[in-house]
C-alpha cells in the first residue's frame, strides 16, 4: 500500500442554510486497502460521498483525488477520473437483466456509448461482446454470474446491493465508494460480501465505505474515521477506534438520546 493518499479532504465544510452539516473535515484515504467512515445517524457521512462525487459542492475547503482538486467537476467527469459509488437506497433497473444493469454502468467507457448499446448493429458487435464478457466477470466477483440473465427484480435485497456494486465497478474506477453496503443483508450475505470486498480490494481497488454495522466495519477496514455532528472526532485502526473515549461517548450518548434506537454500538453489534 502506498502512503500517498488517493483522496483527501482538506478543511472541508458544507452548510445547508444555517445547518452546518460538515465542518473543517480533514480526511486522507490511502491508496489500496479499505477505509471506513462511521458515525451516528445524521453525522454527515453521505454528504461526504455526495461532495466527493460532485452531487454537492463544498461550502469551503478542498477535495483532491490523486492530487487534483475536484471543485467544479460534474458527477460524470468525476466518474471518469476513476471514482464510482453505490447508494444507500438501491438504484438497480428492476426490469433489466443483471448483465444489462452492469453494462449500463459501463457505457461511458464504450466507444459507441449508450445509444449503441440499445441499437447495436454489426459494427458494434465485438465491442459489445467485450463488454458482456467484462460484465459477466464483474458479476462473478460478487457471485452473481449464474444469474446474469435473470431480471434484477427477482433478486433478494442483498443481491440487489451486490449488483449495484458490480455496476459501480463497471465504470472501471480506482476508488470505490460504498454507502452502507450490508444494509438489509442477512448475516450469511454479510459474511459473503466481506470476502468479496476483500477480494476486490486485493485486485487493487481502494474501497471507502460508510457502514453502520460495526462488526463488518471493524472486520474489514484497516483505517477508520469517525464523524459526529459534522466533525471528525477520531481516526485510526479498529482497535484505536473501539477504545477511543470520544467515540464511545458519541455512540452511547446517541443511544440514550434515542432510547434504544438503532444506533450501533462500537463494540460490534449489527443493526
Ligand atoms: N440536500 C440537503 N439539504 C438539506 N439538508 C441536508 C441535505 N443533505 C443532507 N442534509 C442534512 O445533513 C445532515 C447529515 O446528513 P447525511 O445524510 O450526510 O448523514 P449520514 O451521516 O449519512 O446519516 P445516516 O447514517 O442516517 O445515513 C442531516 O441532518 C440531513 O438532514
Amino acid at each position: 500500500m502506498s502512503n500517498v493518499p488517493l483522496l483527501t479532504f482538506d478543511g472541508v465544510s458544507r452548510h445547508f442554510g444555517g445547518l452546518k452539516v460538515l465542518q473543517d473535515v480533514h480526511l486522507a484515504v490511502p491508496q489500496g486497502g479499505i477505509f471506513g467512515l462511521i458515525g451516528p445517524n445524521g453525522a454527515g457521512k453521505t454528504t461526504v460521498f455526495n461532495l466527493t462525487t460532485g452531487l454537492l459542492a463544498v461550502s469551503g475547503g478542498t477535495i483532491r483525488y490523486e492530487g487534483r482538486d475536484l471543485a467544479g467537476l460534474k458527477p460524470h467527469q468525476i466518474t471518469r477520473t476513476g471514482i464510482a459509488r453505490t447508494f444507500q437506497n438501491i438504484r438497480v433497473f428492476k426490469e433489466m437483466s443483471l448483465l444489462e444493469n452492469v453494462m449500463v454502468g459501463m457505457h461511458s467507457h464504450l466507444r459507441y456509448g449508450a445509444f449503441g448499446l440499445l441499437a447495436s448493429t454489426g459494427l458494434f458487435r465485438s465491442e459489445e461482446r467485450r463488454a458482456r464478457d467484462r460484465a459477466r466477470e464483474l458479476l462473478s466477483w460478487v457471485k452473481l454470474d449464474h444469474k446474469a440473465s435473470d431480471i434484477a427484480d427477482n433478486l433478494s435485497y442483498g443481491e440487489q446491493r451486490k449488483l449495484e456494486l458490480a455496476r459501480a465497478l463497471a465504470t472501471e474506477p480506482r476508488l470505490l465508494l460504498l454507502d452502507e453496503p450490508v444494509a438489509g443483508m442477512n448475516s450469511a450475505e454479510k459474511t459473503d460480501l466481506m470476502a468479496e470486498i476483500r477480494n476486490i480490494s486485493a485486485r487493487g481497488y481502494t474501497v471507502f465505505m460508510i457502514e453502520h454495522d460495526m462488526r463488518f466495519v471493524m472486520g474489514l477496514c484497516e483505517h477508520i474515521a469517525v464523524l459526529n455532528f459534522g466533525r471528525i472526532i477520531a481516526r485510526g485502526d479498529p482497535d484505536q477506534i473501539r477504545n477511543d473515549p470520544e467515540v464511545i461517548e458519541a455512540y452511547l450518548g446517541r443511544e440514550e438520546d434515542e432510547a434504544g434506537g438503532d444506533a450501533a454500538t462500537v463494540e460490534g453489534s449489527a443493526r
